[in-house]
């Protein structure tokens, strides 16, 4: 069993950005939080000490948990139209009652480093350029990485949210992969997944995925980043008993994480260095 870790390629991601951040003016993200969510909060800091690295401008605009939806869409907006701001992010959870789908409208396009503008997962499902969420885009590097093969070939995602199992999905089709997507409602997730021979796990439940949901040999991702009994972080995989049935599986931590925070900042300096990249036909002008 081969372990994919995800250290070395999301340093080889930072140098890549560090260099684009260097060749023009200085990119600036701008990351809106309305939480206490501690999960959440440390993501936070570890994009703004990451962003500091890689010479990228970071602002963090804390509404503070009770936040009302209204505010955080002006906040959104102001930063939209500001034009020190190349990328511009709303972290989630939300307070009760605002709508992060709702919300997201409310980000330029070309900003939306996090895609998580409708336009931005649309374009996606059409095939148009667009930032996919940071997350997605890490499960699709990773495999890259370590040259998973995925034209012609089953892929199972289990989860199906828009930051990550849907997005996720249209990027494993648009390479051509056979994709099925479970969620909740799946009935017999084991009969399902154990036909995947590229396997990825988003669901937010730890050790969901056991021995008996893998295929013997098959690459297995773990997107999930659940809070463990010591106060670490645990996937969705159990890793013991999955790493004798997989023959490769990413770690948590130091698998899809570290790439998810390096790709956001990727996308900054190329949303800083190339406004019209992503978006083409988004805006005229
Ligand atoms: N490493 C990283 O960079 C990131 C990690 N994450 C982590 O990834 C995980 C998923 O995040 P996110 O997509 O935001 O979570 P959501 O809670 O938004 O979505 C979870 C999805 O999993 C499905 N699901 C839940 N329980 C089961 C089950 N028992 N069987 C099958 N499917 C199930 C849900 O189904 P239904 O739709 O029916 O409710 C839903 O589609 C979390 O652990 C999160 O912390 C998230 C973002 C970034
Ligand atoms: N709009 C939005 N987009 C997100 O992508 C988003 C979000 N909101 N809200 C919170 C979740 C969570 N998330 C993580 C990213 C990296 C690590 C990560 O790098 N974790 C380290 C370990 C951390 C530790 O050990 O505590 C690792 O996996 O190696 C974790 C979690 C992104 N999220």
């Amino acid at each position: 069993m081969k372990t994919l870790t995800g250290k070395d390629l999301a340093a080889a991601i930072r140098a890549r950005t560090q260099a684009e951040a260097a060749a023009g003016a200085q990119p600036r993200l701008a990351v809106v939080v309305a939480t206490a969510d501690e999960a959440s909060l440390w993501y936070v800091r570890s994009i703004a000490k990451a962003a500091a690295g890689v010479g990228i401008a970071c602002d963090v605009v804390d509404l503070g948990p009770d936040a009302a939806p209204g505010r955080i869409r002006e906040t959104l907006a102001g930063l939209s139209a500001d034009p020190r701001v190349h990328g511009l992010m709303l972290q989630t959870p939300l307070p009760p009652g605002a709508s992060a789908q709702e919300l997201a409208a409310a980000i330029d396009p070309r900003k939306d480093v996090d895609g998580a503008n409708p336009l931005s997962l649309g374009r996606l499902a059409a095939g148009l350029p667009a930032f996919p969420p940071a997350t997605a885009a890490a499960v699709l590097a990773l495999l890259d990485h370590y040259e998973v093969e995925l034209a012609g070939r089953r892929a199972v995602v289990v989860g199906r949210s828009t930051v990550v199992g849907k997005p996720l999905a249209h990027l494993l089709l648009d390479r051509h992969a056979t994709v099925t997507v479970c969620h909740s409602r799946t009935r017999d997730l084991a009969a399902v997944t154990s036909q995947a021979e590229v396997l990825v796990a988003a669901a937010g439940r730890a050790g969901l995925i056991g021995a008996a949901h893998v295929a013997r040999g098959a690459v297995v991702i773990d997107v999930g980043t659940n809070p463990a009994d010591d106060g670490g972080l645990t996937g969705d995989v159990d890793f013991a008993a999955v790493s004798n049935v997989a023959g490769a599986l990413t770690p948590v931590p130091g698998g899809v994480g570290p790439v998810t925070t390096a790709l956001l900042l990727s996308h900054t300096a190329r949303a800083a260095n190339r406004p019209h990249d992503a978006q083409e036909e988004a805006h005229d002008g």
